[in-house]
């Protein structure tokens, strides 16, 4: 740890996860930093650390352990560290020092106040891709007729976009300036109120879009996925969404050897793999038409957003959507689920705990403990089928039990220790 440690207690025992030669090195007793998050966070957290730790003393009786670091971020941070601490820089060396972290939901409020914790700890690490599988489990209440075709996984570009956070309040000075900037300099003519206008910037660079897009071409290839879908609202936004698209089909040519089919623009790699894009309004109506025809998915920013939630929705809801923050190049990686606070049903141990669970199973993946993380998935998938659930899923399965986060979270550890 940095010298500036106020209130992080490392574990006395354990180890850091390293990267040595584009390789994960992962001791048995690995140190893992982790938020517990705001809202139902705590309640979360609470249930999915039991799973975690059961999976791993199921699957190893001892031989691996992880050592949990609890690091603050959010109302929590405050509380310890005092106002305005909203992510102190310790916690944030924690997750760079100690590579692989968890995290729960953080809020972040609208319209003004501090711009998200969340973004900002992706943009501090550096965290380019944001990967979320989209996956159904048997008997999980969908809205869909076939939610079994929905099989996808997300690469959302996780640093740039309008996400930046550039952006200038109306009536203010900075408003005015950008306002005249335009307007007077670049030949703007098109602003419809240019008096009480805001301003938002949307940044999207070459590099960016296509470490995003290696990374999602990369995935399809080493997980016999078919194809890889561009989707942008590039016919639009041409400079910047289209760019990404444009950026994107170069780059599967430049590095995956991939040539035109049909005289483009879609291609092909060697092994078969199809790179096509997709205009995002369209695609959100193809997502619940023709689901199979969607299988890794690389856009950008806020479109991935609001993708992961409406996917999400297809396999039951954010509830059980997970996801990792990952930077490929350095190894850093920090696990959060889909969703958000959900602050309505804070601290009443009845929300879903499964996204995070997943997401820790994802996190024991990417270590390479992948007998805890197949027994978390067994765990899951039987207590679902045997209609024991929260809340979210029961009110629209029949015959369910409904149980509280904390009784879920029992009946996957019983299911896994029987599996
Ligand atoms: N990465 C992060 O930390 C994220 C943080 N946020 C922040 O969270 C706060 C609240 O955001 P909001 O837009 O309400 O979105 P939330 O994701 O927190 O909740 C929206 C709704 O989704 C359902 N839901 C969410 N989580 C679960 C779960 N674990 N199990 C079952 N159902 C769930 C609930 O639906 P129902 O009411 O139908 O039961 C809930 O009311 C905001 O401050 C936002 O900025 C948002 C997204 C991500
Ligand atoms: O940071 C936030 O509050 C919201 C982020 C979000 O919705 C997401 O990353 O999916
Ligand atoms: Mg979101």
């Amino acid at each position: 740890m940095t010298n500036t440690q106020q209130h992080v207690k490392v574990p006395t025992q354990g180890e850091k996860i390293t990267m040595q030669e584009g390789k994960l090195q992962v001791p048995a007793h690995p140190i893992i930093p982790f938020v517990e998050g705001d809202g139902t966070g705590p309640d979360i957290w609470r249930a999915s650390v039991r799973v975690l730790d059961a999976a791993v003393e199921a699957a190893y009786g001892g031989e691996r352990r992880i050592e949990w670091l609890e690091v603050y971020a959010g109302e929590k941070s405050v509380q310890v560290y005092g106002e305005g601490e909203w992510l102190p820089q310790e916690t944030v060396d924690a997750f760079d020092e100690y590579l692989v972290g968890i995290k729960g939901p953080l809020t972040t409020p609208v319209g003004g106040g501090i711009r998200s914790i969340n973004v900002a700890l992706r943009q501090e690490l550096d965290l380019y891709a944001c990967v979320r599988p989209v996956q159904y489990f048997e008997g999980v209440p969908s809205p869909l007729k076939r939610p079994g075709d929905v099989n996808m996984v997300i690469f959302r570009e996780n640093t740039e976009d309008i996400y930046a956070g550039i952006e200038y309040r109306a009536g203010t000075p900075e408003a005015a300036k950008v306002r005249d900037f335009l307007m007077n300099e670049m030949g703007v003519t098109k602003i419809r109120f240019p008096e009480t206008s805001a301003f938002g910037v949307k940044p999207v660079s070459r590099e960016g879009t296509e470490r995003l897009v290696r990374a999602a071409i990369q995935y399809a290839v080493d997980n016999g996925r078919k194809n890889v879908s561009l989707v942008h609202k590039g016919n639009i936004m041409k400079f910047t969404e289209g760019a990404f698209r444009d950026w994107g089909y170069e780059l599967a040519k430049r590095e995956f050897g991939a040539v035109e089919l049909d005289g483009g623009p879609w291609l092909k790699l060697p092994n078969g793999i199809v790179i096509k894009d997709v205009i995002a309004d369209n695609f959100l109506q193809q997502i619940l038409l023709r689901p199979t025809e969607y299988d890794v998915i690389a856009t950008l920013n806020l479109n991935g957003d609001y993708i992961s939630d409406a996917l999400a929705a297809e396999v039951g809801g954010i509830g059980i959507a997970p996801g990792a923050n990952i930077n490929y190049v350095t190894g850093h990686a920090v696990f959060e689920a889909t969703h958000g606070t959900a602050p309505k049903y804070a601290g009443k141990d009845v929300i879903n705990p499964s996204s995070v669970i997943l997401s820790g199973e994802m996190m024991l993946r990417y270590m390479g403990w992948t007998e805890a993380a197949d027994l978390i998935l067994r765990g899951l998938d039987q207590t679902i089928q045997q209609k024991v659930v929260t809340y979210d899923f029961a009110r629209n399965m029949e015959g369910a039990t409904e149980v509280k986060t904390s009784q879920f979270a029992d009946k996957i550890i019983e299911n896994m220790r029987n599996a």
